[in-house]
């Protein structure tokens, strides 16, 4: 990877308190997340593990702001999520990337215009944007396929475009949500070691969603959910 340490951004940390969001009407209701309180701190990497419906997707979407929690507090770094305004909110999303399970670029634009997508167009900063997309390309070890289109690219090399386009606008906080599920294991394994990578390189928090105990096992720390709650946290060696 190439050395991006003068880059190295802060990490914020998470703080939730009492969080809790149902899905479905009156007679039939999901409690998705179901009282979840947690303290994350800067620059650390965390795994959410849990079966399928435990409430994993839906804690990443309300810290993220795709979802609007029904009560309780999420903190990320200097901004009260759940107290934002819709401005304030949309600001703050530019401050965290996603990474999701189906990389979903955008198939007709190549991979360097796929990582610059979330900069806000400006023709005047087009070249500096676009010196900053192959920055990050060749961090995540793609600086020779700038040009391709995601269809011209393995499953593998996709999602490091999706990372790279995550990581555009220096993310105090990264958000995976089964960031290797679409990979065969040895992909998924290069994928998790660029993650860690570029959490030790940049300093950004991580939280990632996982079915994948390879990957949990790597985490500084691993939060096991049930039924929307956090059912026990254990403490990993991060390695
Ligand atoms: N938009 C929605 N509308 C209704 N119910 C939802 C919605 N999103 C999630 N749920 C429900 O909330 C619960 C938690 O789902 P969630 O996707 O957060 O779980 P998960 O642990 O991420 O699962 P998986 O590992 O399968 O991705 C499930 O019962 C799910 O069916």
């Amino acid at each position: 990877m190439a050395d991006a340490s003068a880059d190295r951004g802060d990490g914020v940390a998470v703080v939730l308190e009492d969080v809790r969001k149902t899905f479905g009407t009156r007679d039939a209701r999901i409690s998705a997340v179901d009282g979840v309180g947690l303290v994350h701190e800067a620059g650390s990497v965390v795994a959410l593990t849990g079966r399928s419906g435990s409430g994993k997707s839906t804690l990443l979407h309300l810290i993220g702001a795709i979802e609007r929690a029904d009560a309780g507090t999420i903190r990320v770094g200097g901004t009260v999520v759940t107290a934002a305004r819709r401005a304030e909110l949309a600001a703050y999303r530019r401050t965290i990337g996603f990474v999701f399970q189906r990389f979903h670029l955008l198939p007709a634009l190549t991979a360097r215009d796929n990582v610059m997508v979330p900069l806000v167009p400006d023709r005047r900063r087009a070249r500096a944007a676009a010196a900053r997309a192959d920055e990050l390309l060749a961090a995540v070890g793609l600086a020779d396929r700038a040009g391709a289109l995601p269809s011209q690219l393995s499953g593998g090399q996709q999602q490091r475009v999706a990372i790279a386009r995550a990581l555009v606008a220096d993310p105090g906080l990264l958000l995976a949500d089964e960031p290797t599920g679409n990979l065969d294991s040895s992909t998924g394994t290069q994928i998790i070691d660029l993650l860690l990578e570029l959490n030790a390189v940049y300093g950004t928090t991580l939280m990632i969603a996982t079915h994948d105990p390879a990957l949990a096992a790597r985490c500084g720390a691993s939060i096991v959910m049930r039924d929307g709650r956090i059912a026990q946290r254990i403490e990993g060696d991060g390695g």
